[in-house]
């Protein structure tokens, strides 16, 4: 067994004092779960930052919390493995707090969620003891999965301070397509089709709407070589044999033109310009922040109705709002629709909530696809979860956590 440390001082210190602690990562998240509400301590992982073992045969690495991902995504890459999940925010979030949201972004597609990659986990408990769940096995069916628990529990049942994860070899062949679309329609039928041409080497699927193209460029001064679209696509191969994957998107590119599907589009294949591609997806967050106060919204639906939400939601707001965007992994049916206005407006607010909730719950979707519910969505649960599984989620925050000391006020509905 891998034991990084048998007991967490800080964290006995709370607990004998009741002093209520924040686990903090690379704080980027978008929900507010990593920042304190009231007094807590803000606990961070920052110095925990050490790689303790990574097995070549296997491809499992074994890390601390603090460690940045792009960080270790850097380290796997001299070995020829990357890490199985990248975000826009990989240059400063912390892989624990990637495992502590559930943190989904722009490789799910293809290598899956954190639920999956994640083989192991040491957590530290609210009074202080390790719990030591740090297995590196790719089958193990003994006894209950307990590391699941953690897994997107926003440090709200314990502290991930340690990590075991699968990491996928580095593809030896990456291409990236850059389209753009006449509907919704059409994105839609270009997913399908580019996932029935490209099969196992499909690694992203992701789309963005003209209102986010004219914002990049607006705000970040970036441009886009594909133009007066109404959507885009972004679609990414990675494979391990660049003849073959090069002649399959040819041939998907070849079908997508020719019967209409996509009007304009780019390919890239050298870093270079997969970066800069990646940039226009990547970076819109960022884009929105300079455009004014933002509501932010991330939800899971039928990929059919994913767009729907937005141009409803455009069409309810009207001029009380300056942009109303969307964009996201299509392939993972999750939509980022994001609202921006001049300043916060109460009334704006009153007008989006619980709209968009009510919206979501209609057709059976999560009013949190990946980003967590954290302080600022924790009294929606209820429009993604029943009564019965918030009440037990209760109990067990009231079973691990009797003193109410772990990230306080997030992720469960106040009053629990
Ligand atoms: O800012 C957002 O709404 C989404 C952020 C992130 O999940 C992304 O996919 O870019
Ligand atoms: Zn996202």
């Amino acid at each position: 067994m891998h034991k990084t440390s048998e007991t967490f001082f800080p964290f006995r210190y709370c607990y004998e004092r009741n002093l209520a602690v924040n686990p903090q990562g690379g704080n980027t998240g978008l929900v507010g779960g990593s920042v304190p509400v009231f007094d807590e301590i803000i606990l961070s992982t920052v110095l925990m930052n050490r790689i303790i073992s990574f097995d070549k045969v296997s491809g499992i690495l074994v890390c601390q919390a603090g460690c940045v991902l792009e960080k270790l995504n850097e380290y796997l890459e001299e070995q020829g493995f990357i890490m199985p999940l990248d975000l826009g925010a990989k240059g400063s979030c912390h892989i624990g707090g990637n495992v502590a949201t559930n943190a989904g972004g722009l490789r799910l597609l293809r290598y899956g969620s954190l639920r999956g990659t994640v083989l192991g986990l040491e957590v530290v408990l609210g009074d202080g003891s390790a719990l030591d769940c740090l297995a590196s096995l790719r089958k193990d069916n003994t006894g209950y999965d307990l590391k699941q628990l953690f897994i997107g529990s926003e440090g709200t049942l314990g502290v991930v301070t340690a990590v075991s994860i699968l990491c996928p070899q580095k593809p030896k062949a990456v291409n990236l397509a850059f389209l753009g679309c006449q509907s919704f329609a059409k994105v839609l039928e270009t997913f399908t089709t580019c996932r029935a041409m490209l099969g196992e080497i499909l690694s992203a699927y992701e789309f963005m709407d003209e209102k986010c193209m004219e914002l990049v460029e607006r705000h970040l001064k970036l441009s886009s070589p594909v133009t007066g679209s109404p959507f885009y696509v972004l679609i990414e191969t990675s494979g391990s044999n660049s003849t073959h994957d090069e002649e399959k998107l040819n041939n998907f590119l070849e079908r997508a033109m020719t019967s209409g599907l996509v009007t304009d589009g780019t390919v890239a294949t050298d870093d270079k310009k997969i970066k800069a591609l990646w940039s226009l997806r990547e970076r819109i967050t960022e884009a929105l922040t300079h455009d004014g106060c933002v509501y932010k919204y991330d939800i899971s639906l039928p990929v059919g109705k994913l767009y729907d939400l937005v141009t409803d939601t455009r069409a309810r707001l009207g001029r009380s709002a300056k942009n109303v965007v969307g964009y996201g992994h299509l392939g993972d049916g999750n939509l980022h629709l994001n609202i921006t206005a001049e300043s916060y407006s109460h009334s704006l607010l009153d007008a989006i909530e619980p709209f968009v909730y009510e919206w979501t719950a209609r057709y059976n979707g999560s009013i949190s696809a990946e980003h967590g519910l954290g302080f600022k969505k924790k009294q929606f649960i209820q429009y993604s979860k029943a009564s019965e599984a918030v009440f037990l989620m209760q109990r067990f925050k009231a079973m691990l956590d009797p003193k109410g000391i772990l990230n306080p006020y997030k992720t469960l509905p106040s009053g629990s």
